[in-house]
């Protein structure tokens, strides 16, 4: 360590008022919950919380939500569990989504009468697992038909015949889904098809590094030290970990993901969890010292702090979410930093912008986060083709409202953790044939990684391991 022992306990912080969010009218889409399972409802009973008959019904109950629209994360965060089981349950999930289009395929070809969600769910659930082998083949099957027996007493023989008829039949199976692109690759069709047009080249490699497992990513927070000597520090811990100063000097990726709460320094604020390719925005936007900054897309405010622990400016933090809100002032708590948190949809300016510009913007847009498949791998299956035209207009809006707060010479960062160019270039380029106040920047540090202007790509090499994003600087040439 060095002298100032950067990344040791320190008392804790007081937060001061300014991490409240205030809060403004807000507009948050209302979803049509009632057409959808109540995940406040969703039980287990009778199974023990630790056998894997539990995790498995848990489980089946969890994706089952994803096909109803949740998010995954949010069911996994919302249903009460037994003790000790999340951790099963959540691995369960995570795989039977990055394996849904081949496990699905099986199940409709196994059956003539489709069987009911859960089902359909549990089935899934187990055939993925056989087909990973990650546990015995027997007790898997045992305890798939446990689950059944405790749900739906009647779909008993169901379930064990299918899981042992593709035991028996593994190979022919696997070769059969083979014949079907979405078995083959688990995206739906129209996902397929629009990695496929827009990097004809990459598509095979973009699609099977979004099935693969994220690393584990950290940003050292530079008020504390820097990458390599969190590095040296966490050798005490036994964890080993590279730097990846071709994306940021900040970025630290952990050979091995361990839970957070054991993260070395991360409860003081020494470190925080942020993907490499994130990282490259507080570079991007070249703010100085004393700046006027504005982040337009706050929550959970990974990039806000970024900017704080390297730049002593004045930061408005924007979030319509007021939950999600309350996790920018968790993070500027933790990390000792500061900011204002205005909870406000950005698009409505005359509430919250005293029009008093800003030096620098970021415009972190809500986008189809297709970018970041391997961390979110429901995204996939909960989005549709469709949704990229109503995001396209949201970014559009956003990035209208947000260029009237830049201060002439300023600069606006617009950017998206998306692959698909309907949320990054294309955004781009009709903002700039309207606006001839805008200037395009020039981002030489991004012209080693992009793939197709301001476009990254997921990659996964020893140097260079980060997920899907789309950046663009513009400056404000006159008034
Ligand atoms: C991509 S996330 C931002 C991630 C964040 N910049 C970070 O690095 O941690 C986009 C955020 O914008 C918020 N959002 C979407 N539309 C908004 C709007 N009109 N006004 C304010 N916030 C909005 C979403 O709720 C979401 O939290």
């Amino acid at each position: 360590m060095t002298q100032s022992q950067p990344h040791k306990k320190r008392p804790q912080h007081h937060s001061s008022a300014r991490h409240r969010p205030r809060t403004a009218p807000q507009h948050i889409k209302q979803t049509a919950t009632h057409e959808r399972m109540r995940l406040e409802d969703v039980r287990v009973y009778n199974l023990a919380g630790t056998s894997l008959a539990y995790q498995l019904a848990m489980a089946a109950h969890i994706v089952m939500a994803v096909q109803q629209g949740y998010s995954m994360q949010h069911a996994l965060t919302v249903v009460d569990m037994a003790d000790g089981a999340r951790p099963n349950v959540q691995r369960l999930c995570f795989e039977a989504m990055r394996h849904w289009g081949t496990s699905q395929f099986w199940v409709k070809r196994a059956v003539s009468n489709l069987p009911g969600p859960w089902l359909q769910a549990l089935l899934s659930v187990s055939l993925t697992q056989l087909a990973l082998e990650q546990e015995s083949e027997f007790v898997l099957v045992d305890q798939a038909v446990e689950a059944a027996i405790n749900m739906k007493p009647h779909a008993k023989g169901l379930v064990n015949a299918i899981l042992r008829r593709f035991l028996r039949e593994r190979e022919a199976w696997q070769a059969d889904a083979l014949t079907d692109e979405v078995a083959t690759w688990n995206y739906p069709q129209w996902w397929i098809d629009a990695v496929k047009r827009n990097y004809p080249n990459d598509w095979q490699s973009i699609l099977s590094i979004g099935n693969t497992h994220p690393p584990m990513t950290l940003r050292v927070n530079a008020r504390r030290g820097t990458a390599d000597e969190y590095i040296d520090y966490i050798k005490e811990d036994g964890l080993i970990a590279q730097g990846m100063p071709t994306l940021s000097a900040q970025a630290v990726v952990l050979s091995q993901p361990c839970g957070v709460a054991d993260l070395p320094a991360f409860a003081d604020g020494g470190v925080s969890v942020q993907d490499a390719g994130a990282q490259i925005a507080a570079d991007l936007l070249d703010v100085h010292d004393g700046m006027r900054v504005l982040d337009a897309c706050a929550a959970p405010g990974g990039k806000t702090c970024h900017i704080l622990e390297r730049y002593d400016v004045q930061l408005t933090a924007i979030e319509k979410d007021e939950a999600r809100a309350a996790r920018i002032a968790d993070n500027l708590h933790r990390l000792d930093l500061e900011a204002d948190i205005l909870v406000v949809d950005a698009n409505n300016a005359h509430q919250w912008w005293n029009r008093e510009a800003f030096d620098r913007v970021l415009l972190d847009a809500p986008c189809s986060a297709s970018g970041i498949v391997r961390r979110h791998p429901d995204i996939r299956w909960l989005r549709e083709a469709n949704d990229l035209e109503g995001l396209a207009r949201q970014q559009a809006q956003l990035l209208r409202t947000m260029w009237k707060t830049v201060a002439v010479g300023g600069r606006l960062l617009y950017c998206t953790c998306s692959i698909f160019p309907e949320e990054g270039e294309q955004v781009i380029a009709a903002f700039l044939a309207h606006t001839p106040n805008a200037q395009r920047l020039e981002l030489p540090a991004l012209q080693p990684l992009q793939h197709g202007e301001g476009q990254l790509i997921p990659t996964q090499t020893e140097t260079r391991n980060h997920d899907g994003f789309y950046y663009a600087a513009l400056t404000k040439t006159s008034n």
